[in-house]
């Protein structure tokens, strides 16, 4: 049984930023579920991409994989010979439950599972390239030097595959997408203490960048074709092809 959600209901005295310890890892397929519009969708066409991209003896990483749901699906999907997968992630917490939960899987794809920090990962011989709603969490100055890294370490032909949580260009859209979103999430179950306090815990750590901005950089750095493949709301997905 999949444990629910439950870590805003109470209220909080002292509301601390938002951080993916072992109480997040716990309930973490719930909550992505809940909280993020059109996941499912994204991880299925994670592995539709990767059926597609994936090079021979080449390496795929999945940056900040938190269970490994998007690692599960690209090794689902991968039939070309000689690829490892890459899945990394800086929580202690998650890192051990993926490592449970991928076990669960039969696969003759292998997977190396990291605790580390992907700005301090090295990057090499990559056919796709995951960042599933991870560049969001990384510090907006060091983001740049992550994008690079990794398009220096794509082969020609190789993918990235960017999903995240958008702030629009223009205010008032902004406001109706935020409001969509919390929406979403009330038809999920979620009240309105839990969506308010998750949005204050989220706000130090959580910084959203346009998809004009992503765009941009991404085109700056390198990247030859890069377009929106989904929007629902706030988030949404982008390729970016080298
Ligand atoms: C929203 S979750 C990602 C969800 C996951 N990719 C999926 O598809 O289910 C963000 C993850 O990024 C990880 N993370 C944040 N900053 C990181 C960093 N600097 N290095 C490695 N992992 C990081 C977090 O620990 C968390 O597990
Ligand atoms: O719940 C929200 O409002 C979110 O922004 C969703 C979000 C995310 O985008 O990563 C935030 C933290 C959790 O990891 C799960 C989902």
């Amino acid at each position: 049984m999949q444990e629910k959600d439950h870590i805003f209901a109470a209220p909080i005295a002292r509301l601390g930023d938002f951080c993916f310890d072992h109480r997040v890892a716990d309930v973490f397929p719930d909550m992505i579920k809940r909280s993020v519009p059109g996941y499912s969708n994204i991880i299925s066409a994670i592995g539709m991409m990767t059926a597609r991209f994936a090079q021979p003896h080449t390496r795929l990483y999945d940056l900040g994989c938190s269970l490994g749901a998007a690692t599960q699906e690209m090794r689902r999907n991968l039939s070309q010979p000689g690829c490892r997968i890459v899945a990394v992630d800086n929580s202690a917490a998650m890192v051990e439950r993926a490592r449970n939960h991928l076990a669960a899987f039969r696969s003759g794809v292998e997977v190396e599972l990291l605790e580390a920090d992907i700005c301090d990962l090295a990057i090499e011989h990559a056919s796709v390239v995951v960042l599933n709603f991870t560049l969001q969490f990384i510090a907006p100055e060091k983001r740049e030097a992550l994008l690079t890294k990794i398009h220096a370490g794509l082969n020609p032909g190789g993918v990235l595959i960017l999903s995240e949580k958008f702030v629009s260009e223009d205010d008032t859209v902004n406001e109706l997408l935020i409001d969509l979103h919390h929406d979403f999430k009330r038809a999920n179950g979620y009240s309105e203490l839990e969506i308010s306090q998750k949005r204050t815990a989220l706000e130090n750590v959580l910084r959203p960048d346009s998809p004009e901005r992503h765009k941009a950089r991404l085109k700056d750095i390198g990247f030859a074709h890069v377009d929106m493949w989904f929007q629902c709301f706030n988030f949404g997905s982008m390729v970016a092809i080298k």
